[in-house]
C-alpha cells in the first residue's frame, strides 16, 4: 500500500478563491444533512471532481462539494458527502477530506453523520454528542501511514465541550445526549442479532462512517467533535424496513437543529 497523494493542488484551489488565512473550522457533512451549508455566507466552492487527490463516487444523499466560507464569524470549510469503506475504498481513502483540511492549517474538525439509534432514549430526529466509538469496520486509515502511527484513542472526542452545549441546546428546546457510536463496513444494514450484539458491547448507536476520519483527525492532533444524527431506529428495533431514501428524508430533518448546534459551539469552541 501506498499513501501519495497530491494535496497542493486542491490546496491552490481553495486558497486562490478563499484566501490563505488560516481556517477555524471543517466541517463534513452527513446523509441528508447537506442543507446545512445553507446557512454558510459563501465565498468558494468545488466540486470533489475538480480535486485530483479525491476518490471518485459518490453516494445518493452526498452532493461532493466543498463549500467555504464565513459562518458565525469562523472561517469555515464545508463538506457535503462523504466517501465510505463500502463504496469500496480503503479508510485511508475514506478520511481524504481530513487530510486535505489539515493541509489548509484547519486545528478543527466536527463530523457529523446519520445512525440508527441501538439505546431506548435515541429515536429518530434526535442528536447523539459522540463520547467515544467502537470500529467494526475491519479498517483503520492509518494503515501504512508515515511518521507515529500508534496514536493513544483515549481523548479523541472533546467531550468537555458536551456539558455546556447539552445545558444551552435545552435552553434553545432541543435535547442532546451523549453516547458511544459503533461503526461497521455496511453497506447492508445490521441484522436485529449484530443489533443486540452492538448493544451489549456497548454502543449506543450504529453507522458506516465517521470513525476512520475521526483517527486521521487523531493522527493530526486536530480537536474534533462528532455528532450524529439518529435517522432510524437500529435494526429489529422497530418494525419499518430500513431504506437510505428514508435515512435521507429524516436527515433533512436534522438540519435546522444542526444550524443551532453548530452556532452553539462556535461560540463554545473559542471561548
Ligand atoms: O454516514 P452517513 O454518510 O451520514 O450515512 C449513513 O447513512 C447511510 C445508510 O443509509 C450510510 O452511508 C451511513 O453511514
Ligand atoms: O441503522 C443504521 N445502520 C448503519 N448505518 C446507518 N446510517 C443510518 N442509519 C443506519
Amino acid at each position: 500500500m501506498h499513501h501519495e497523494e497530491n494535496l497542493a493542488s486542491a490546496v491552490a484551489a481553495v486558497h486562490s478563491g478563499f484566501g490563505d488565512e488560516p481556517l477555524d473550522l471543517a466541517i463534513i457533512l452527513g446523509s441528508g444533512l447537506g442543507a446545512a451549508a445553507e446557512h454558510v455566507a459563501v465565498t468558494g466552492l468545488w466540486d470533489y471532481r475538480d480535486f485530483d487527490c479525491f476518490p471518485r463516487g459518490a453516494v445518493a444523499g452526498h452532493a461532493g462539494r466543498l463549500v467555504a466560507g464565513t459562518l458565525h464569524g469562523r472561517r469555515v470549510l464545508l463538506f457535503q458527502g462523504r466517501f465510505h469503506l463500502y463504496q469500496g475504498f480503503s479508510a485511508w481513502q475514506s478520511a481524504m477530506p481530513v487530510r486535505l483540511a489539515h493541509a489548509l492549517g484547519c486545528r478543527r474538525l466536527l463530523l457529523t453523520n446519520a445512525v440508527g439509534g441501538i439505546h431506548s432514549d435515541l429515536q429518530p430526529g434526535r442528536f447523539m454528542f459522540v463520547q467515544d466509538h467502537i470500529n467494526l469496520s475491519g479498517d483503520n486509515p492509518l494503515r501504512g501511514m508515515p511518521g507515529d502511527i500508534f496514536i493513544d484513542l483515549c481523548h479523541l472526542y472533546r467531550g468537555d465541550l458536551y456539558p455546556d452545549l447539552h445545558q444551552q441546546a435545552l435552553a434553545r428546546g432541543m435535547t442532546l445526549y451523549q453516547g458511544v457510536l459503533a461503526a461497521v463496513a455496511g453497506p447492508s444494514y445490521e441484522t436485529p442479532a449484530e443489533v443486540r450484539a452492538l448493544g451489549r458491547l456497548g454502543a449506543d448507536a450504529v453507522s458506516m462512517s465517521l470513525v476512520a476520519e475521526a483517527i486521521m483527525a487523531g493522527y493530526f492532533g486536530m480537536e474534533l467533535v462528532g455528532l450524529s444524527f439518529v435517522t432510524n431506529r437500529a435494526a429489529g428495533l422497530a418494525t419499518r424496513t430500513l431504506r437510505h431514501d428514508d435515512v435521507l428524508a429524516v436527515g433533512q430533518t436534522g438540519v435546522r437543529q444542526l444550524a443551532v448546534l453548530l452556532e452553539l459551539l462556535c461560540r463554545l469552541w473559542w471561548r
